[in-house]
């Protein structure tokens, strides 16, 4: 909708309501192509102000529209008939302008925004680029390098940065509509042919070939497969090689084939998912919206290994003050000269003052007396987090949060060393975790409503993605994960080599091979705990542990001292310990030539697909049992898990949302093939949840919630 009235005797002001992004939606257009005419018939009126109501000006376009069929005024020939207007036109410009929003402020002749705004053009991390218009009047308007910038990384701009690019005429402090208007009377009856941006040509540029080739490269390296990037290139190089009525022709042509590509599709899946795991739900009912966070003025970190001191820094980045503990004096100090190292560097980045005194370090746990949350980071073994939160039940204040940041220990265990285990969660962060944006918060069978609050809370002041899970071994990610890394050492065994199952995963999209980023986290991680869990034995090398597959070759590395990176051996060899760049090691291939041969193996020829489905499907299929578990409580939590904590690649959404778009029975029917072939690996049993929602048809991703929660009022 929009709504229309005249203010100041001559001035036309449409505010645009559709809270609460004001996104274009076709009641939207409809009501902005009434009201425009209403204005320019209007004869007392000598000017147009457009503005959004509730502080937005506008979202773009109503991204839920696009599954329907469009109906409405089409968005191209609206902007175009307010370019042509023979009345100035004004952007007030409050909130965001993103999207088809800016498109709509494009077409205007004059944009006022408010110093908080932020614009930008998006589009290209929803699979699609700026087609109502966008990727054509950006480039006239600020050249194409800067368009460049911004449309193939959909960065959003401040309005300072807007008006040093000349995307918009004049930033206020005050009042935006206030703004416009004056501005508006000011330029009443003024010629207007000089503010069609579409009649501008393109800012010339030296060696315009040179420029796109060398854009294209960069593009493609990151771009790990996404097609919207390159498709974004390609449009704005129309804009500044063609005319504009060809250049849009290519941009409606380009966006064509974007809007309808399965890309497009995950990538506003993961759009909206990001959002869904905001409102979490626990398996007892309570809900984000009937629980309320405890208020945390002060946060505490206690172990400042390297994941205690990327928690510290993104707390204190997040204004709140932190105490930090290390009983090790050495390591404290150490920690402390890193930290204000991190801290002024992530502030020169962001051009403001490094938030030192935030952080105030101590050897004593006593100093944690007044803290409303604690976040434990020391080594992982249970027993010493066992001490610690005795420590902390005893030394902390009554009502004080304990967390832990285990990957994968079991949180109630710590919660029952308490005395209010209904205040332990787990905060579990990802490395570095000043950096990665996933958390997953870990409720237990005793954490209450308000502490997943608060954790969830504290989470987003972090500017993380939060995602409640519950307790199991490994939570989500790492549950997953486990069986990822497992079937690629099951692969070796068969004849792969690490350079083979890397290269397919990153063909796949992963930013990192399976193998590149065990050697980068350290192989004796997961020694250190398969050793506990008495899996691995020194010196042994049997292939059958617990009555099912085992691939021993990690374990072997590790007792060859090969650790990975900061060994400068692993699966992989580097020029010297701590180098990032991996080399194929003819030792390593030695290596599993002899293990085939110890074991009576024949190396087979493993393709790419094969790996894939070896390496995905199993974690996919965990993913099912989770979900039946009630672990996660819906596909988008797992999916947003993977996408921001294990280099999922966006652009195919998540596992759950892959298996959807590879089609469910052939998941089944491919797990249902390994199974048979490796019935020594239970997991890849189908799970009943997977076998439900192929026999009920594989219904969307967006209908799994229901056929869950039908699961479980069945149980
Ligand atoms: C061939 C066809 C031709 C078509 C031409 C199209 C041309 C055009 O170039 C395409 C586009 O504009 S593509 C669009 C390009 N634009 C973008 O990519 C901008 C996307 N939006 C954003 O980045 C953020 O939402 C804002 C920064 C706007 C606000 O952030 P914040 O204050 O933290 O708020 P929040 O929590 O994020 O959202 C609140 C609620 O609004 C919902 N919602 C939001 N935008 C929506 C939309 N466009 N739509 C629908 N819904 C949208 C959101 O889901 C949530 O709903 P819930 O039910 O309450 O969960």
């Amino acid at each position: 909708m929009a709504q229309y009235s005249r203010i100041s005797g001559s001035v036309g002001l449409i505010t645009l309501k559709n809270p609460p992004v004001n996104a274009l939606s076709a009641a939207v257009r409809q009501g902005i192509v009434d009201t425009v005419e209403k204005a320019l018939c209007d004869p007392q009126v000598k000017s147009v102000v457009i503005c959004g109501q509730d502080g937005v000006f506008c979202g773009g376009a109503d991204v839920k529209e696009f599954e329907k069929s469009m109906s409405g005024p089409p968005l191209i020939p609206m902007i175009h008939s307010i370019e042509c207007a023979t009345k100035p036109m004004v952007a007030a410009i409050e909130g965001s302008a993103l999207g088809g929003g800016l498109e709509l402020a494009l077409g205007c002749h004059y944009r006022i925004a408010h110093s908080k705004a932020r614009l930008g053009l998006p589009e290209v991390t929803l699979g699609l680029l700026p087609a109502a218009g966008g990727s054509q009047r950006l480039p006239r308007l600020i050249g194409v390098p800067a368009a460049l910038d911004l449309i193939t990384t959909g960065r959003h701009v401040t309005a300072a940065e807007a008006l040093q690019l000349g995307i918009v005429d004049q930033v206020t402090d005050h009042k935006t509509v206030d703004a416009a208007v004056k501005f508006a009377l000011s330029v009443a009856g003024k010629p207007l042919d000089a503010r069609r941006i579409s009649t501008y040509p393109c800012p010339v540029v030296t060696d315009l070939d040179a420029l796109f080739e060398d854009v294209m490269q960069k593009v493609r390296q990151s771009a790990r497969g996404a097609i919207a990037p390159i498709a974004c290139v390609q449009a704005v190089r129309a804009a500044a090689t063609l005319p504009y009525t060809r250049g849009m022709e290519r941009e409606k042509e380009l966006m064509a084939t974007l809007f309808t590509s399965g890309q497009a599709r995950a990538l506003q899946y993961n759009f909206f998912a990001q959002r869904a795991v905001g409102k979490w739900r626990m398996p007892s009912g309570a809900r984000w919206d009937t629980s309320t966070p405890r208020p945390v003025h002060k946060v505490a970190v206690i172990g400042l290994g390297t994941m205690g001191r990327g928690i510290a820094v993104a707390l204190a980045q997040a204004g709140l003050p932190v105490v930090t503990v290390e009983a090790q004096e050495k390591q404290l100090m150490e920690a402390k000269r890193v930290m204000s190292d991190m801290l002024k560097r992530g502030a020169k980045r962001r051009g403001v003052a490094p938030p030192l005194d935030k952080i105030s370090y101590s050897s004593n746990i006593q100093d944690l007396a007044d803290v409303d949350l604690v976040i434990e980071a020391v080594f992982e073994d249970m027993d010493l987090k066992k001490k610690v939160f005795l420590q902390l039940s005893a030394v902390c204040k009554p009502g004080t949060l304990l967390c832990t940041n285990t990957s994968g220990l079991d949180v109630d265990q710590l919660a029952s060393q308490t005395r209010n285990p209904e205040l332990v969660v787990g905060m579990h962060f990802f490395a570095p975790a000043h950096v990665m944006k996933l958390l997953e918060v870990v409720y237990g069978p005793r954490s209450s409503p308000q502490a997943v609050a608060t954790a969830m809370q504290l989470g987003k002041k972090m500017g993380k993605i939060s995602v409640a899970v519950g307790n199991c071994r490994g939570f989500v990610g790492n549950r997953m994960l486990k069986l990822y890394t497992e079937q690629a050492s099951f692969l070796l065994e068969e004849g792969a080599t690490p350079d083979l199952v890397d290269r397919a995963i990153e063909e796949f999209g992963f930013p990192m091979g399976v193998f590149r980023m065990s050697d980068l986290s350290g192989l004796d991680i997961g020694w250190r705990v398969r050793k506990e869990m008495k899996l691995a034995v020194p010196g042994q090398s049997a292939r059958i542990r617990e009555g099912r597959r085992y691939s021993p070759l990690g374990d072997l590395l590790c007792e060859q001292g090969r650790f990975g990176q900061k060994t400068g051996r692993g699966w992989y060899r580097y020029n010297k310990p701590g180098d990032r760049v991996a080399h194929s090691d003819p030792w390593l291939h030695h290596f599993l030539e002899e293990y085939r041969a110890q074991h009576g193996l024949v190396a087979r020829r493993i393709d790419q697909q094969e790996i894939l489905e070896r390496c995905l499907y199993p974690m996919i299929n965990e993913g099912f049992r989770i979900l039946q578990d009630g672990i996660a409580a819906g596909p988008e939590d797992i999916d947003v898990i993977y996408v921001f904590g294990y280099g999922w690649p966006r652009h195919c959404g998540g596992p759950m949302f892959y298996a959807s778009m590879v089609g469910l029975e052939k998941v089944l029917e491919r797990l249902e093939h390994y199974y048979q072939a490796h019935p020594d690996v239970p997991y890849l049993q189908p799970c009943s949840l997977l076998r439900r929602l192929v026999a009920i048809g594989s219904p969307p991703v967006q209908k799994w919630r229901e056929v869950i929660k039908n699961l479980h009022s069945q149980l």
